[in-house]
C-alpha cells in the first residue's frame, strides 16, 4: 500500500527523518530555546511536515525532555543525538536500522555509539532517579517515602488526556456518547465522577462539537478530584483567588450552579479565556479586577502558583528550569497569598488551598506553617500522585478556630 499522504499532498516523513528532526530540535532546546517555540518555528520552516509528522516529532521531543536523564544515560550523551539514541533504546527500537545516514535519516552510528548501545543498561532505579533534577532528590525521597520509586516510574510516561463532563449540560455518559460520534473514545475515570480519560482521538477534541457546545472541558482528573474537598450551600459566595484560565472556577460553577462565583488573578491576561469558556459552558462567573478584590466570601479558593511538580509529565522543561531559589520564592509567595486570601473569608467560611505539586514544602508544610501562625486549622486534605492515574495534586480545607 502506498504511504498515506497528508492534507497538503506530501508523503509523510519516514520514522528516521522524524527522529533526525527531533535531534535538531533537542539540540536547540538544550542550548536554551523554549520547546514550544522551537517546535512552532520548525513546523513553519518545514511546510512539507504534515500533522502526523508534527505530532510524532513533538512526542519525540517531549518524551526526551521528560526522560532527559535516563535517555542521556542510555544513549551515551546529553545531546539531541544522545537523547534520541536513548529513546530508541528505551523503546526497544533498532538504532542501527534508523541511524543510517541515508536520505533524511540521522548519520550512521559511530563505533563509540555502537559500543555504548551494546553495553549493559544502568539499573532501572538509576534511570528513573536521573529523570528528576539532582538537587531535588533528597526532598523528593523524603516527601514521597515509599511512593518515591512508583511515582518516579509513573512520571516517565506520557500523561493521559482527561476531559471534565460539564454536568450543567450533560451526564458523563452523555458526553462520552457525543464524543464517540466524533471519533473521540473515552472511558470514565474513578478519580472524579465527571472525569473521562481519552483513549483515542485526543487531537480532535479542540475541533469537536462536544467541546464547542460546552459538554466537556479539558481538565486533569486529579484537578477535578480536588473539588471533593468543597461543599457549597445554594447562593454561597465563592472567590477563586488565583483563577488563571478558570479551570477550577468553571468546575465549581458546573458542580454548584447556584453558587455565586468570582474569579480573580493578579495577571489579567491569564483570565482572558474565562469569559469565552464560561459562555461555552453556560456558566456565570464574575471577573474581579486584578489586585482589587474586596468583600467577604463563604469559600476562598487559592489554587496557588507552584513548582507544578505534579504536572511535569506535561511540562518537562519546567522541571529542569526549577532552581532552589525559585522554589523558595514560590513558597514565600504561597504564604503571602494565603495570608491575604484568609482576610477575604466571611465568618464561618472556609479557605481552600491547592497546588499541583508533589513537594511537601508547597503542600502540607505550607499549610502547617499557615495554621501555626494562628487562627486557622486544617479540617480535610487530599493528596494525589501520578500513581492514582492523573497529575500530582494537593488540596486542604481550612476553617477559623
Ligand atoms: C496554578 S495557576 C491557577 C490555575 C487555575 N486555577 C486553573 O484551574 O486553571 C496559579 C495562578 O496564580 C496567579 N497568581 C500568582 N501570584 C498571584 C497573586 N499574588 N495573587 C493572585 N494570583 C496570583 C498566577 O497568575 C496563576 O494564574
Amino acid at each position: 500500500m502506498p504511504p498515506k499522504r497528508d492534507c497538503c499532498g506530501s508523503d509523510p516523513m519516514t520514522p528516521a527523518a522524524r527522529l533526525a528532526a527531533a535531534i535538531d530540535l533537542l539540540d536547540a532546546i538544550l542550548e536554551g530555546a523554549p520547546a514550544e517555540r522551537a517546535l512552532t518555528n520548525w513546523a513553519r520552516a518545514n511546510r512539507y511536515a504534515g500533522s502526523g509528522d508534527r505530532a510524532a516529532v513533538r512526542d519525540h521531543v517531549f518524551d526526551a525532555l521528560r526522560c532527559r536523564g535516563s535517555f542521556a544515560a542510555l544513549g551515551g550523551a546529553l545531546t539531541g543525538r544522545g537523547l534520541i539514541l536513548g529513546l530508541c533504546r528505551a523503546e526497544g527500537r533498532d538504532a542501527t536500522a534508523l541511524f543510517t545516514g541515508e536520505g533524511h535519516a540521522p548519520a550512521a552510528l559511530t563505533a563509540d555509539e555502537a559500543k555504548h548501545l551494546a553495553s549493559p543498561a544502568p539499573p532501572r532505579e538509576d534511570l528513573f532517579t536521573s529523570d528528576w533534577p539532582e538537587w531535588l532528590l533528597p526532598q523528593l525521597r523524603a516527601d514521597l517515602g515509599a511512593d518515591f520509586a512508583p511515582v518516579s516510574e509513573a512520571m516517565q510516561a506520557r500523561a493521559p488526556v482527561f476531559l471534565r463532563a460539564n454536568l450543567a449540560k450533560t451526564t458523563r455518559d452523555g458526553a462520552a456518547q457525543v464524543l464517540a460520534t466524533e471519533g473521540i473514545e473515552t472511558q470514565p475515570h474513578p478519580l472524579a465522577d465527571t472525569a473521562l480519560e481519552v483513549t483515542a482521538g485526543a487531537r480532535k477534541i479542540a475541533q469537536s462539537q462536544a467541546y464547542a457546545q460546552g459538554l466537556v472541558e479539558l481538565q486533569d482528573a486529579a484537578s477535578q478530584a480536588m473539588l471533593q474537598l468543597v461543599d457549597l450551600a445554594p447562593g454561597a459566595r465563592v472567590l477563586d483567588y488565583c483563577a488563571g484560565g478558570g479551570g477550577k472556577a468553571l468546575a465549581l460553577a458546573a458542580a454548584f450552579p447556584k453558587a455565586q462565583i468570582t474569579a480573580h488573578d493578579i495577571d489579567a491576561g491569564r483570565m482572558r479565556d474565562i469569559a469565552p469558556r464560561a459562555k461555552r459552558a453556560g456558566a456565570k462567573i464574575t471577573l474581579a479586577e486584578p489586585g482589587k478584590v474586596t468583600g467577604q466570601y463563604d469559600l476562598v479558593l487559592v489554587d496557588a502558583p507552584c513548582s507544578g511538580a505534579g504536572t511535569w509529565r506535561r511540562t518537562p522543561e519546567a522541571k529542569w528550569r526549577l532552581t532552589p531559589a525559585r522554589l523558595a520564592e514560590l513558597v514565600a509567595l504561597q504564604a503571602e497569598i494565603l495570608s491575604h486570601a484568609a482576610g477575604l473569608v466571611a465568618p464561618g467560611g472556609r479557605l481552600c488551598y491547592m497546588t499541583c505539586s508533589l513537594l511537601d514544602v508547597e503542600n502540607a508544610a505550607q499549610i502547617a506553617a499557615f495554621a501555626a501562625r494562628g487562627g486557622w486549622e486544617s479540617t480535610a486534605h487530599l493528596r494525589l500522585t501520578p500513581c492514582d492515574g492523573a497529575d500530582g495534586f494537593f488540596g486542604a480545607v481550612l476553617s477559623r478556630i
